[in-house]
């Protein structure tokens, strides 16, 4: 599972760079979690920074589990539900920027350096 977790956070985060061109801001979890409530409700997704406020009313998975996902790194939450493409192209809409990994105090941010595991 850790590994799973690790690759996927990697490779979108080179897919993050690309697409964006590096020029998002970057957000610290502190900032991402002061927008927690159903006026103003921003998700952390695989290093990017997403506002749902609009999408709460919308999301088939309802409010309340977005809701939940805010102030912290709601990747696993995400991924777990296994959304479809169709859900990953809606993210880009809701993009306002990348999360400073570092302000995330979970494991699965370090990453050795002599290690293979996401290849
Ligand atoms: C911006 C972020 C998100 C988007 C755009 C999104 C979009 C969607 C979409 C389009 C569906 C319909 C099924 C599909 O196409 O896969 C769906 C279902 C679902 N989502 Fe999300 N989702 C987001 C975040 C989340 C998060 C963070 C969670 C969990 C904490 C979550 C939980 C669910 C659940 C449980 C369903 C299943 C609903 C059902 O079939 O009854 N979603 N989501």
């Amino acid at each position: 599972m850790l590994r799973e977790k690790e690759g996927l956070k990697y490779s979108t985060a080179k897919e993050a760079k690309r697409k964006m061109g590096g020029d998002g801001k970057v957000f610290t979890l502190a900032q991402v979690s002061e927008h927690n409530t159903p006026k103003d409700c921003w998700l952390i997704i695989n290093d990017k920074v997403y506002d749902v406020t609009k999408y709460l009313k919308d999301h088939p998975g309802g409010d309340e589990v977005l809701l939940s996902a805010t102030g912290k790194y709601a990747t696993d939450d995400f991924e777990d539900v296994g959304h479809s493409d169709s859900a990953r192209d809606m993210l880009d809409q809701y993009y306002v920027g990348e999360i400073d990994i570092s302000t995330i105090p979970t494991k699965t941010t370090y990453k050795p350096p002599n290690s293979n595991q996401d290849k």
